[in-house]
């Protein structure tokens, strides 16, 4: 799915109406009765319903949406924001259609204490700004907004398209916003809404149809796309009948040392459910026992330390492997970061890059230059900071982050709630799979496990990181659906992944 910014879905709108064709009015009549249709469906008319208006297009849908209401025998209070800027045309049309059939809904907002006072369990909507924000919200506009969140706590506030104050494309730090707790969007993600920053707004989002020309989506590139189960089809590759372990590749996974040889442990399952054709994994002498005991379909290669992986670059021959993933539990020895740099130094091939040994780059930043280009890095935020600095938002993060794929040429997985792959060719894809169960010590660890198999089976980078990071979430899905968010383990993504292969794909 595309991220389309606020310009483009004004096009997308203008594209719609000059070429379904269908006038304005009629568009804001489909989109408002797509959001009255939700409400309904989660409300019963016997919850009273306050509407905020601004005067643009998004107070429009908004007095929509109380004249449908009203038909179905809701009790809808309308509230209009006198704040002086000319309404435009179609509010105007659709302020008179309930003016004519309802006035008694109608009452003019000019201050805070227009505001009533509001009965229990009340739904508030806001309809006051939509994508047609231009500036920050200020003075008793600013007070109205402040109002509305104060009653959080003892009524539903249900945004239209965006939360007030929101903005489409770029931070909101520190600006006045509604804080909704569901926001009812037009047709496609904003980029706002997958920023961690911006989820105190946003609350749950609905995407909801309202019909824009598929022409226009088609054919308009973005910058920002969501991997959906689409994309996803696209990218799977169904086993060939005939085929042998050859045939899906040798992975190296260089992980674990002394007090952390779970996160080897975790990255071996995780790759050899990813569909690997043979694992090799590579541990401090300390690891030997546990690795081959806990999973016997991978090989085990052992450092000459008995605590840290410091010498591999004697000891494997890089040719050997289709794909190398390396990090997990690794810790960061200077012998390592040696041993990492005649890694890089004599690998070409990508590789996945996660955890301690990430850390190690941000200690020795010169060998970022030396990353196989095409390889996949996989910080999570705190990692990111370490590699490439802190930013003032997270707006100019993923700026930042998708500067660093194209300078670098490799995908970096930002990893998260939504977690962003930025490619080297300036496109980032989110992910929409996961939840909060998968904050949990380990699931990094199973993601890097995930996408160096898929790696090994051929997968380009790219393919991969989407592939992975989807599978990987979903996955974590149907592990919190069985065992609840609380009591999901690292180790139960790895349980599902066969089901998220089954079911997801
Ligand atoms: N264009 C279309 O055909 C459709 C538009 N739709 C709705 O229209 C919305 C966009 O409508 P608009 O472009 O009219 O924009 P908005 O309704 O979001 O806001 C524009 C109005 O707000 C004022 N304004 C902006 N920022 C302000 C601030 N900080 N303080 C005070 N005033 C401010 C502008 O001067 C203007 O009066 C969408 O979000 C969506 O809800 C939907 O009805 C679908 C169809
Ligand atoms: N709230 C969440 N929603 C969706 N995915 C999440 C959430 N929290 C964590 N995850 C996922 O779990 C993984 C955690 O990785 P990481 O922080 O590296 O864990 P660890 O270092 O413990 O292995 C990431 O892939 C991340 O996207
Ligand atoms: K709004």
């Amino acid at each position: 799915m595309k991220i389309f910014s606020a310009a483009q879905i004004r096009e997308a709108d203008a594209f719609t109406i000059a070429h379904e064709p269908i006038s304005s009015a009629q568009l804001m009549e489909r989109a408002a009765g797509k959001c009255a249709t939700w409400l309904e469906e989660h409300y019963a008319p016997h919850y009273p319903v306050y509407i905020f208006c601004g005067k643009g297009n998004n107070g429009g849908d908004g007095l929509v949406m109380a004249r449908l209401l009203l038909d179905h025998g809701y009790k809808v209070s309308t509230g209009i924001l006198q704040y002086g800027a000319q309404a435009s045309a179609d509010h105007q049309l659709k302020l008179e259609a309930l003016q004519q059939q309802y006035p008694a809904s109608l009452y003019a907002i000019g201050d805070v204490s227009d505001i009533p006072t509001l009965p229990p369990d009340a739904i508030i909507i806001d309809a006051i700004f939509g994508t047609g924000m231009s500036r920050p919200i200020e003075g008793w506009l600013a007070g109205v907004v402040h109002h509305i969140n104060g009653q959080r706590g003892k009524h539903t506030i249900v945004a239209i398209d965006m939360p007030s104050g929101l903005r489409a494309d770029e931070s909101s730090v520190q600006q006045t916003v509604i804080q909704a707790h569901h926001t009812l969007s037009f047709e496609c993600y904003k980029l706002a809404f997958l920023l961690p920053e911006n989820a105190a707004y946003t609350g749950e989002v609905h995407i909801l149809p309202i019909g824009l020309h598929p022409d226009y989506i088609t054919h308009t590139p973005t910058r920002y796309l969501l991997a959906d189960p689409g994309i996803i089809q696209t990218i799977y590759q169904p086993r060939n009948p005939f085929a042998h372990k050859g045939t899906y590749g040798h992975a190296l996974l260089i992980a674990g040392s002394y007090g952390k040889m779970g996160a080897a442990v975790l990255s071996a399952r995780a790759c050899l459910r990813a569909g690997v054709g043979l694992l090799t994994c590579y541990v401090p002498q300390c690891g030997y026992n546990i690795m081959q005991l806990s999973e016997p379909c991978a090989m085990c290669v052992t450092d000459e330390d008995p605590h840290y992986s410091l010498h591999f670059h004697r000891s494997i021959n890089p040719a050997t492997y289709k794909a190398i993933g390396i990090g997990p539990g690794l810790d960061t020895q200077p012998g390592t970061a040696k041993a990492l740099e005649h890694l890089l130094d004599s690998y070409q091939q990508p590789m996945v890059i996660d955890a301690d040994a990430l850390n190690l780059l941000s200690v020795y930043p010169y060998l970022l230059y030396k990353i196989p280009a095409g390889s996949i890095l996989t910080p999570h935020p705190k990692e990111f900071e370490r590699l490439f600095g802190a930013t003032p938002n997270e707006v100019a993060r993923l700026e930042l982050l998708s500067q660093q794929a194209i300078k670098l040429q490799v995908y970096i997985l930002l990893k998260g709630r939504y977690s962003a792959i930025a490619c080297p060719d300036g496109a980032v894809y989110f992910n929409n799979t996961g939840n909060p169960g998968m904050a949990t010590g380990g699931s990094g660890d199973v993601l890097t496990g995930i996408l160096t198999g898929l790696l090994a089976q051929d997968y380009s980078p790219k393919a991969a990181a989407i592939l992975g990071a989807w599978l990987h979430g979903f996955a974590g899905d149907l592990a919190a659906a069985h065992l609840s968010q609380e009591a999901m383990t690292a180790a139960d993504i790895i349980q599902w992944l066969g089901k998220a292969f089954l079911e997801g794909i």
